[in-house]
């Protein structure tokens, strides 16, 4: 077998009493798309604080393309070619989208931090900010600060600030949320114009963004893996099924 984008095993995480990921096996092939799915407080979002080491594990081990970064520090994840993105914007929102990027930019590539380089390296950045903004559809709003983007727009550059680091394994935490129903047809033609080889675990409450996009879907429940399998598999699944109509989220 090859070696996975991603593997977890066992991973459990308590907080004081409660037992916010338990004993989870995950494994991503690389270039694979996953959904996760789960209503409100199953784990999702701690299971994603764990994989990119905002939290660590309470037992268990993570391998990141066939490394194992338990007890590594996020930042060291990112250079092994992890990145990911938050529920809350974590936008510049008084700079405007290149400066957006370029901050995003330095931050991918380490060194010494300096946000906006003199002379040649400021060139390049500019140079490839553009194109970051190009690939997510944001070409013509370059000039715009952040603030002044649509809700659309501003996942749309979340979305390049994560592909800054030029990730082999992304993570997206609900990519979807507070979108348009046209915002949303649009962010998920762009997940799908992602590169063939990279690998996706994407988190989302939106069942139509998720089948769409991914090639297997898990389903989390109150910390636990209640389902593996297709987005077929999923839609005719009576469980995920008993899962979303018992859910706020159908
Ligand atoms: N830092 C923390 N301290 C204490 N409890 C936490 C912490 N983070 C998460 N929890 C708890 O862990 C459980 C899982 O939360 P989590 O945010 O991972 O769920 P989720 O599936 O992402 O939910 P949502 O869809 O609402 O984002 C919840 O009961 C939550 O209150």
């Amino acid at each position: 077998m090859s070696t996975p984008a991603l593997e977890l095993r066992s991973v459990t995480r308590r907080f004081g009493g409660l037992v916010a990921v338990h004993d989870v096996d995950l494994r991503l092939e690389v270039g694979t798309k996953r959904a996760l799915l789960g209503p409100n407080g199953a784990g999702k979002t701690t299971l994603v604080n764990l994989i990119s080491g905002v939290v660590p594990p309470s037992s268990g081990e993570i391998d990141v393309f066939g490394v194992d970064v338990t007890r590594e520090s996020g930042r060291r994840r990112v250079g092994r070619g992890l990145a990911r993105t938050y529920q809350e914007s974590k936008l510049f929102a008084g700079l405007n989208v290149q400066q957006n990027l370029m901050l995003a930019l330095a931050g991918a590539h380490g060194g010494r931090w300096r946000p906006f380089p003199g002379g040649r390296a400021t060139r390049a950045r500019r140079e490839r900010a553009r194109e970051l903004a190009h690939r997510v559809g944001l070409a013509n709003q370059c000039g715009m600060l952040a603030d002044a983007l649509s809700h659309g727009g501003k996942r749309q550059l979340e979305l390049a600030m994560a592909l800054a680091s030029e990730p082999r394994l992304l993570i997206l935490d609900e990519p979807a949320a507070g979108l348009s129903p046209s915002e949303r047809v649009m962010l998920t033609e762009l997940l799908d114009e992602l590169d063939e080889d990279l690998t996706l675990l994407l988190i989302e409450h939106d069942m139509n963004v998720a089948l769409a996009v991914a090639d297997s879907v898990t389903v989390m429940v109150d910390g636990t893996v209640m389902f593996n399998g297709t987005p077929g598999e999923a839609s005719d699944s009576q469980l995920v099924h008993d899962i979303y109509l018992g859910s706020a989220h159908v």
